[in-house]
Formats: C-alpha cells, structure tokens, sequence
C-alpha cells in the first residue's frame, strides 16, 4: 500500500475547505501503486483522488504533469482531471507535501491482460502520442538512458545482495546499451508508465489512462517498448508474440509506425527492461522506515532484460521482417 506521508482528519478537511467540492465525508489510503501517497476522498459532491507527491516527483515538474491531464482530456482522452481549488490553482500543499486532487475515473485494470486488451492499449497509446503533439510544455525524460548510470551508482554496491552476479550484468548492459542507444526517431509527449495497472477497463473496453507522472518527451517508439515489457510477459515470464503482435497492430491503426522504429525495438525493449530493473534494484533496497508499501521485484525485469538480449530483430515482436 502507498502511503508515505500520513494525513490526519484535521490537515485533510482543512484542504478540502480551499477547494468548491463540498464538506469531506470520509477518506482513505489507496492499497496500489508505489510512487506516491494516494487517497481515495469521499465528499458532499462525489468521490476525488488526492495525491500527495513523493520522491521521484520534482515539485517544477507538476505544472507539465497536471497541464498535460487538462490538455489530453480537452482532446477526448479519458483520463483524470485536476480539480481547481477555490483561487482556480491546481496545486497546494498538504502535510509538507505538494499535493492534488483529481477527478475519479471508473474502471478497473486487468491483471492478466489479454491479446485484445493489448490491441485497445496499442491503439490508446497512439492516440496519447497524436493528442500530446501540440501540448506547449516539455519535460526532459530524466529515467532515460543518461539517468540509468547514476541510478545504478546508488545501489551498486547492495545489487549482488538481490542477486547474485547482477552488478556486473547491470555494468555490461550499460555499456552496450549507451554505445548504441537509436538517437532522431520520431519523438513527442510520452506516458513512460503504461503498466496495466495504469490503465483502466470496463467490460473490457478500455475506459481511460491514469498516473501521469512519468510523462515527458521522448521517443514514440520508447513507451511502445516500454509496454512490451509491462504487457506481453506472462506470470512465468516467456514472451507472449500473440499479445506483442496485437499491441503493435493496435498502435499501428492510429499511427504508423517508422521502419527506424521498428528496427530500434529490440534495443529500446532492452533500454526499458534495464531502467525499470534499476528503479525496482533502488527502492527494493531504500524502502523508508513506515512506509506502507510493497517493493517490486526487479529480478522480473532482468529476466525480461534476458529475453530481449537473445532478440536479433523486431520480428521476434511478432512484426513482418
Ligand atoms: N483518477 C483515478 N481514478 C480512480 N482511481 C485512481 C485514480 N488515480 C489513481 N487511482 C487508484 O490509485 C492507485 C494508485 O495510483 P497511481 O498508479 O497513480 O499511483 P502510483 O504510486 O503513482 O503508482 P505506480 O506504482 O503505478 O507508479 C491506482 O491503481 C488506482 O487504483
Ligand atoms: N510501473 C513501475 C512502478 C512505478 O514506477 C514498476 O512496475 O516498476
């Protein structure tokens, strides 16, 4: 459960008095996700998420997080919308914390995705890129390949602890990895966090994106990578083609990929395994005193790192060569 930072009843009414929604009626933690501090709070007008945000949140950052919910919504996609308070800002503060509310979204997220929920996701990806092209703001994606090497300096010394051999992996692929990491593909407003616990269903259809605070500008090809990892994996984790070739098809029918892009799939595939196997390596091994949380495994991600290290080409993503 994701709660790092405790709210009493008293911080928690006094917040919501700044904002039009009525008086609270009850609140309480969100037993999901790992990055932030979440709420689920119930008041005279309806249900609302209240986010308190956490370390990997940079506070100058949430102006691009927050602008690009109310421009992706403004273009028809569902997703939260941030709440304005009564002086028509989207961002206070809340036991020493930045924090925001956002509108609730129904549904719920699958936990064994199948072929056709890879389908929806490629196609609703591709519409986030299409809808993000004229947002005005950027943000740099700081957990790319530049990010990696001093991340991985953090818990260097403790990786061999999680498994064995994995600091000398994790240097090797490095290294592999900078020397040729694809540069100039087609490149926009990315989500960065795609897992399926970021995206809701009902009645298998998908229904809306949600967690928006990995987002940035990078490769369009990067979040489709991204999501081969989170989506097409199954629990013993042998690469489902059927469900990549799905959400490749899926992302294709709303915009087309590149030739560059197909070919720089296994690498970018390779570049995600490695950064989301880092974030989990750190804070598996930096769990704060009190936190209610569950660390991710990241011996999943070196597992998914192996797979796409024996890939040669895209086809093996269920692409025609
Ligand atoms: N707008 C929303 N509407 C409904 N439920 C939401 C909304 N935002 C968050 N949630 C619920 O809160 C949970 C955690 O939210 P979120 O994914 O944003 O947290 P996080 O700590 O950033 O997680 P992650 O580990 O995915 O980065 C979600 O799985 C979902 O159940
Ligand atoms: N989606 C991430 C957690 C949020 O950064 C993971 O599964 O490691």
């Amino acid at each position: 459960m994701a709660v790092y930072t405790e709210v009493t009843d008293e911080q928690l009414s006094a917040f919501i008095d700044t904002y039009p929604i009525g008086q609270l009626l009850s609140f309480k933690g969100i037993a999901e996700g790992v990055e932030n501090s979440n709420f689920l709070v119930h008041t005279e007008t309806g249900y609302f998420i209240l986010t308190l945000y956490e370390k990997r949140v940079a506070p100058e950052d949430l102006p691009f997080f927050l602008g690009l919910m109310g421009h992706l919504a403004e273009r028809g996609l569902n997703c939260p919308i941030p709440v304005e308070n009564k002086s028509g800002g989207v961002l206070g503060e809340l036991a020493g914390r930045p924090a925001a509310l956002i509108s609730f979204l129904d549904g719920m997220w699958v936990k064994r995705p199948a072929a056709a929920h890879c389908a929806a996701l490629g196609e609703a990806m591709a519409q986030f890129h299409l809808a993000g092209q004229d947002f005005e703001l950027s943000r740099p994606n700081t957990l790319s390949v530049g990010g990696w090497r001093p991340l991985f300096a953090q818990c260097k010394d403790q990786a061999d602890s999680v498994y064995p051999g994995l600091s000398d992996i994790i240097t090797a692929e490095l290294e592999t990895i900078e020397k040729h990491w694809p540069k100039n593909l087609p490149s926009g407003v990315i989500h960065a966090d795609l897992f399926p616990d970021n995206v809701f269903f009902l009645n298998d259809r998908l229904s809306g994106l949600i967690d928006f605070y990995f987002a940035c500008n990078d490769a369009f090809a990067y979040d489709i990578a991204i999501c081969l990892n989170a989506w097409c994996f199954e629990t013993d984790l042998s690469f489902n083609v059927t469900k990549a070739r799905a959400l490749l098809n899926g992302y294709a029918s709303v915009r087309a990929l590149e030739p560059a892009e197909y070919n720089a799939l296994p690498l970018l595939a390779r570049g995600s395994a490695l950064r989301f196997l880092l974030t989990r390596l750190y804070d598996w091994l930096s769990v704060p005193d009190g936190a209610l949380v569950t660390p991710k495994d990241p011996v999943e991600y070196l597992k998914k790192l192996r797979f796409h290290q024996s890939v040669e080409t895209a086809t093996a993503y269920g692409l025609e060569a």
